[in-house]
């Protein structure tokens, strides 16, 4: 032993494991003070033992320690020994600068949160709150005065108090004070006094506010008197289904004003997102209550009539099911196993849900009054509008009663447009008929030339148009001749040309001004006054769009037909066009076609081939017509989807007026499934597609006789001015296409 310790080697190494293992001590004794006495083992106990000493007091593996007895030459061992001391060394000293680093923190958030307490506690000294604590507290004085019902204002408070705890800065703090500002917002019980229900007076006002639709108001006669008789009895939900501008939201807007309840329409169109219904839950990033909650906050009752728009347009995706979450809302029944589902009330997220179980709470509570005024889908009013039912999903559909509004005929468009559209441009711009005045015969025009829809809007919108250019002649008139006690006359430059030519005259008087009233008819008085002529037509709303003509110049050539469809805008006419060339006998489809429409061309085309002798398509120049020919068939416009089963009879007769090349009625339009043995099936919006007939001029309609029992619906003066003809086969139909019947030799009745 003494040999080696005269070791150079040795010697340095134990130099190295010394101050090693001195550096280890100086680090535990900051930390405990008992390291002193190891101090002294360093300078009095022979290195070769310390080694063992140290080694046998760290936490190593056991492989370690079999290394470490394994080695017998006490320089390995040394060399080993200062390896595990300098690694221990190196790991507490690790150690020490994480905790270092996370005490700073910590103490830099605490010395934070102790210097605002402090800080808050001055102010409050001082009686200087900061605008964070005003807010707070104007939040909750807002809370208190919401009248929240018991469960809810408990719920409430819990947040609030949360809410106080937190920093501004804190994640959570905006959302939660948002969901509260929304809690007090919500008209919990706001409501507006539902008026004693004068039926007399409510038919008066839907009579004076709609002309026509007798059988719509009617319905909502019956509607409201069950809810005179009954108000807390459980009407349905009225559905108005009908084209664009036939008057389903004004006729709700009148259900609200007969009530004397708010309105507001909640647009549903467009909507996949379920939540966009039921609302986000809270936990999400941004969450938003629902669209009807939203609309109760905006229109500040808790009873309003609200109108789900577009109910039809609601559609599903990976978001959920909109339609769904509305069934639950619209049907009672559903709405019970609906909060079922949250049976735990103190952990309510969504602001919808917490209003529904509120509700049950209230009919379970003591079953008191007061609780069941705070059941605010209890006292909502629902009525819903869609431009059809059919992509309505049939549990709300049947939930709901559908009201259909056929579009109007012209004669009812020129007594809407005399009666109602008119008087309400004329006031909307600020002029009266003593300036201008439209004469039922250019408004007749400008329905049959500058519009072709079911409802009246764009007629709306085109009295509108000639409004605003007879405004603009007034206001320049008032720019050019100020104002003063003379009177002047004026006129203007589109009415100069009219007086040139030999129209009336006109001329305004401005009269001084009494008061500040700016409007226009109280300012001037006018000689004669404006008369809307044709020639003012052309200059406001530009060159005629559409004329009768239309049918008769496309159904030039053999294989176009005019077909008759129904859409969300009512019924319109389709026409169908067809064509050959040389080819393999395929055919082609264009025009955006769906799959049923598709089917029924493939259906005809097969129909056609197997008559092709009966229907004299077999000729003895050319063997078969239809041989080696491919067939295109086209729907124009292009551009807009199609489909439906309805252009099945279209299709046939096309095809046969393609191969025969003879022309069909330009006159006469068409509806109908056929099978394929050539029988006609019933199809639906008979009523919509006949009017539409009529709106293109059309002379001749040839309908699937079992749709007869649908004419009833449509307006006689609309069946007197059209022929309707019925057919059982598609050889019916093509007798009644074709200029001198059907070009079947002989009728086959397979
Ligand atoms: N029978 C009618 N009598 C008087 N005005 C009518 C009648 N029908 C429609 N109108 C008027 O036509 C305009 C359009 O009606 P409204 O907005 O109610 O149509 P809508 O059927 O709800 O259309 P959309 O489906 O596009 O919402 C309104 O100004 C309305 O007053």
């Amino acid at each position: 032993m003494e040999q080696v310790e005269e070791d150079a080697d040795f010697k340095a190494l134990s130099r190295q494991f010394k101050s090693t293992a001195m550096e280890l001590i100086t680090l535990l004794e900051q930390k405990q003070k008992t390291a002193g006495r190891t101090k002294i083992l360093l300078e009095t106990v022979p290195v070769h033992k310390l080694a063992d000493i140290f080694v046998a007091s760290f936490e190593i593996s056991f492989e370690e320690q079999l290394a470490m007895l394994d080695s017998v030459d006490v320089k390995v061992r040394l060399s080993k020994a200062t390896e595990l001391v300098e690694r221990h060394l190196q790991s507490i000293r690790v150690a020490e600068k994480i905790t270092q680093k996370v005490e700073g923190q910590l103490s830099k958030t605490q010395k934070e949160y102790l210097l605002r307490q402090q800080m808050r506690a001055i102010k409050e000294e001082l009686g200087d709150n900061d605008d964070e604590d005003d807010d707070v507290a104007a939040l909750e004085r807002k809370m208190q005065d919401a009248g929240m019902p018991p469960n809810i204002w408990k719920h409430a408070q819990r947040e609030l108090r949360r809410l106080k705890k937190m920093q501004p800065q804190q994640p959570g703090y905006n959302s939660s004070r948002v969901y509260l500002e929304l809690l007090a917002d919500l008209p919990w019980e706001t409501t507006s006094e539902e008026v004693e229900l004068d039926l007399k007076a409510a038919k008066d006002r839907l009579d004076s506010d709609h002309y026509g639709l007798v059988k719509v108001k009617q319905r909502i006669i019956e509607y409201l008197a069950v809810r005179k008789l009954k108000p807390d009895g459980k009407s349905p939900v009225l559905c108005f289904v009908g084209p664009p501008g036939v008057g389903k939201t004004s006729l709700a807007s009148s259900i609200a004003a007969a009530l004397g309840r708010k309105f507001i329409r909640i647009s549903l169109g467009g909507v996949k997102d379920e939540a966009d219904i039921r609302g986000h839950r809270r936990t999400y990033i941004g969450s938003m209550p629902g669209r009807l909650i939203d609309g109760l906050k905006k229109v500040g009752v808790c009873n309003p009539v609200m109108l789900l728009d577009e109910i039809d347009k609601t559609g599903s995706d990976i978001r959920g099911d909109p339609a769904s979450a509305l069934l639950e809302v619209l049907d009672p029944e559903q709405n019970k196993t609906f909060s079922d589902q949250y049976p735990n009330v103190g952990v309510v997220y969504q602001i919808f849900e917490m209003l529904v179980i509120s509700e049950k709470l209230g009919r379970l509570g003591n079953g008191s009054k007061q609780f069941d005024q705070t059941s605010i889908f209890g006292t909502v009013i629902f009525v819903a509008t869609a431009n059809r039912a059919q992509p309505i999903p049939p549990p709300l559909l049947d939930r709901m009663e559908v009201i259909e509004l056929p579009g109007y005929t012209s004669e009812e468009k020129l007594r809407i447009a005399m009666r109602h559209l008119i008087p309400r441009v004329l006031s909307q711009h600020g002029l009266n008929s003593d300036f201008l005045q439209f004469p039922e015969a250019m408004v007749k025009l400008v329905i049959e030339q500058y519009t072709r829809e079911a409802g009246v809007r764009n007629l709306e919108r085109n009295l509108a148009a000639l409004a605003r250019a007879a405004a603009v002649t007034v206001a320049e008139q008032e720019h050019n001749h100020p104002l003063n006690k003379n009177i002047h006359p004026i006129t203007s430059s589109l009415l100069e040309s009219r007086v040139a030519e030999g129209g009336a005259e006109v001329e305004m008087e401005v009269l001084p001004m009494g008061s500040n009233n700016h409007d226009l008819s109280n300012v001037f008085r006018i000689m004669s006054p404006l008369i809307v002529d044709e020639e003012m037509l052309e200059k406001v709303l530009g060159p005629s769009k559409y004329d009768n003509k239309e049918a008769e110049e496309r159904v030039v050539t053999p294989g176009v037909t005019v077909g008759l469809v129904w859409t969300a805008f009512g019924g319109e006419v389709q026409f169908v066009e067809a064509t050959a060339t040389t080819g393999k006998g395929d055919l082609h489809l264009t025009g955006q076609l769906g799959d049923v429409i598709k089917e029924s061309a493939q259906i005809a085309l097969t129909w056609v081939r197997a008559r092709a002798t009966e229907l004299n398509l077999v000729t003895k120049q050319e063997s078969n017509l239809l041989e080696g020919r491919d067939v295109h068939i086209h729907f124009p416009a292009g551009a807009v989807p199609k489909d439906g089963p309805s252009a099945g009879v279209t299709l046939v007769t096309s095809l046969v007026s393609l191969f025969s090349r003879r022309r069909v009625r330009a006159d006469t339009a068409m509806t109908g499934e056929m099978t394929l043995r050539g029988l006609v099936l019933p199809v639906g919006g008979i009523k919509d597609k006949v009017l539409a007939a009529h709106r293109y001029g059309l002379k001749r309609v040839i309908l699937p006789e079992r749709n007869m029992k649908d004419l009833v619906e449509v307006p006689s003066a609309v069946l007197g001015s059209l022929e309707i003809l019925f057919a059982k086969r598609m050889e019916d139909v093509l007798e009644h296409a074709f200029e001198g019947g059907c070009p079947l030799k002989h009728h086959s009745r397979l």
